[in-house]
This record gives C-alpha cells, structure tokens and sequence, in this order.
C-alpha cells in the first residue's frame, strides 16, 4: 500500500499521556497500534490480542470423481483460518511457527486429490483433523466452504455421464470449526433461494398508532430470499449432510407454497419463518438449532387511480418489485434444552 492509499484509512492522532502516536484502522481487527513506537513492554501491557487467525481465502478448486465414463464434479472455494497456540508471529515478527498461507492452500488440494471429496461438511471436518494432527501448535482450524451449483444435465436420453449445468436455485456452504482437545462444530448454509408467491399471504392487526401508514393486507404478493444456517447436533454417528441440506430446502419450499392446490396460509413473513424452522427440528435429529434470515421483498400495487379514464380503482395485476428497502425478519431456533 502506498502512503497515499494508506492515508485514507488511517486516523493519526497524538495520544499526549503516552507521548505516543496510535492509528486507528477501521477495517483492520487490530484496532490500535503504535506509528512510533514506544518500548515493546509498553505494548505488552497495555493491549492484548483477543483473537486471530490467519489462512487462505477461498481456494478454487474443481474436483472431477471418474466412475467409468460416468463423472461427478464438485467445484468449490474453500477458506482455511488456523490459530496458533503463540502470537509471537503478530508480536514480535518470529515466522518461525507459521504455516504459510500457501502451504495451507497446498494442503487443500492435497487432501482433495487424495481423499477425494464427499459432502463440504467432511471435506472441512478432514482439514480441521489434518491440520490439528500435523501441527501440534494449531489451537483452532475454521474452514469454510462455498459449493457452485452444479447440476447434471438431463440429456433427451438421460442423464448426462459427463456434462453438467448451472442452477442457482440455492447455494450451498459450510463451517466447520474445531479447537484442540474438542469435537469439531458442523455448520450448514442454505443461502439466495429466491421465492415468491401470488396469494395465501396476509398482514394485519399489527401495531396502530401515528406512525401507521401501512394498511391491513388480506391478500398480498409474499416474496423472499430465504438463507438458513444451522448447527449439527455433535454426535458420534455420522450425518447425511447431503440429505439433511435437502430437507432443509424442502421445508423451507413446502413451508411457504403449501401443496400444489390451494397452497398454505401465511399471517406474516415472522410467522413462516418460525414454522419452517419447527418442520427442520422436528424432522432432522441432527440438527441442534437453525438460524434463518427472510427478508421480504416488497411488491406493492401501482397505484392506477389517477388515470380513471383508462385505468380502475382496483389492481391486482400490476405490481412494483421494489428493491431496496426491505423487511427483514431473523431468528435462531434451538432445542430447549440445547446449551448454545
Ligand atoms: O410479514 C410481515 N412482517 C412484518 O413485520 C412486516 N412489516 C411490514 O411493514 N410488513 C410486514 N410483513
């Protein structure tokens, strides 16, 4: 970085008690540091380092499984951040206990090639043991994985042994977290699946006071861009986390559309959510909580009153896809008796 680029991040100022100078980086989770500085105790004493970690981010890569002339692909970008048991390398300058960020990259595609790649929930259970195995002074390993939407494609004549096709319905990703001497943490994530329905939605009796303009919607436009994440249960048998990243994506469909004839009633985007949320604990032992995210994206009808010569009073063809802003409604399901 130049000291010209650097200037537009960095806030100097003359800290008088400590006759130091300290700059603050905004973006940076090393919040203060001495420009000048003064004697290395001084540092030592006044501040310490809460947390870090350090890797490489999002390592592509494209994993092609040859069973005869049928191939399965698996592309993905995958995230290794390790901790190590001393900061000596942030405090002091000593590299000597670093593996670097290009040796953690290597690692990835080494154990890909000679492992192979199942689900990204393994794949990141595999690096967290390898790298707390290899290295006896890794405190931590966080691995996260983003999968591209492959999807085979369906040939006149069947499936297709070797070709394959983008389907952005919903993307797929993990975190897998594990600290030494602990059983590894199992996230999957469910993001960007893009929903919207014409009827069965309703939003009424909510708060009537002087800041209301909204009015009761018997029957409005629900339309969302739901992300899920949610946490194995750490238990010693193993999960089928392709099949429990199915379910959560069928519930979360048949939660908000209903079946195909007359669909399922929704009294708010809160309501639909929570319900969705209760449909994946119940059917899915495995899973100890769900976060999931809706925001509703609104589309209101355009108002055609003020054309009444060519326009009506009433109109529900005619809708605006309104971008930003909109609702946004979260919550964090666990079993009761779950300590999170
Ligand atoms: O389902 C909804 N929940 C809300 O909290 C809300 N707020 C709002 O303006 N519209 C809606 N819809």
């Amino acid at each position: 970085m130049t000291k010209r680029q650097q200037s537009r991040h960095v806030r100097v100022w003359s800290d008088q008690a400590r006759h130091a100078t300290v700059a603050y980086f905004p973006q940076s989770s090393a919040q203060c540091v001495f420009v000048s500085p003064p004697a290395d105790k001084d540092i030592i004493m006044a501040y310490q380092i809460v947390d870090s970690n350090y890797g490489k981010n999002w390592v592509k890569l494209l994993h092609v499984t040859r069973n005869g002339p049928e191939h399965t692909i698996r592309e993905w970008e995958v995230c290794s951040e390790l901790t190590l048991n001393s900061k000596d390398d942030y405090i002091s300058g000593d590299n000597s206990a670093i593996i670097a960020t290009d040796s953690q990259k290597n690692t990835i595609y080494l154990l890909a090639k000679n492992h192979g790649l199942t689900t990204p929930e393994e794949f990141g259970l595999l690096l967290c043991r390898h790298f707390l195995a290899q290295y006896s002074h890794v405190n931590r390993v966080n691995i996260l994985i983003k999968q591209h939407p492959w999807s085979r494609i369906q040939a006149a004549d069947g499936p297709h042994e070797h070709a394959f096709v983008t389907v952005r319905e919903a993307e797929r990703g993990c975190q897998v977290r594990q600290l030494r001497g602990q059983q590894a943490t199992v996230w999957a994530e469910l993001n960007g699946l893009q929903v919207l329905k014409t009827t069965q939605s309703s939003f009424v009796n909510f708060v009537n006071d002087e800041y209301r303009s909204l009015p009761d919607a018997k029957d409005r436009v629900f339309s969302t861009v739901v992300s899920a994440r949610w946490r194995y249960v750490g238990s010693q048998r193993p999960v089928d986390y392709d099949a429990c990243w199915s379910a959560v994506r069928e519930a979360i469909l048949e939660l908000f559309a209903g079946p195909a004839r007359g669909g399922i009633f929704s009294p708010s985007v809160q309501n639909t959510l929570y319900l969705t949320q209760v449909r994946v604990l119940n059917q899915l032992p495995d899973v100890a909580e769900i976060e999931m995210v809706m925001p509703n994206k609104h589309y209101f009808s355009v108002d055609l009153s003020k054309f009444p010569r060519v326009g009506s009073a009433s109109n529900d063809e005619v809708f605006l896809p309104v971008d930003k802003p909109s609702g946004n409604i979260r919550c964090v399901l666990a079993r009761a008796n779950s300590k999170l």
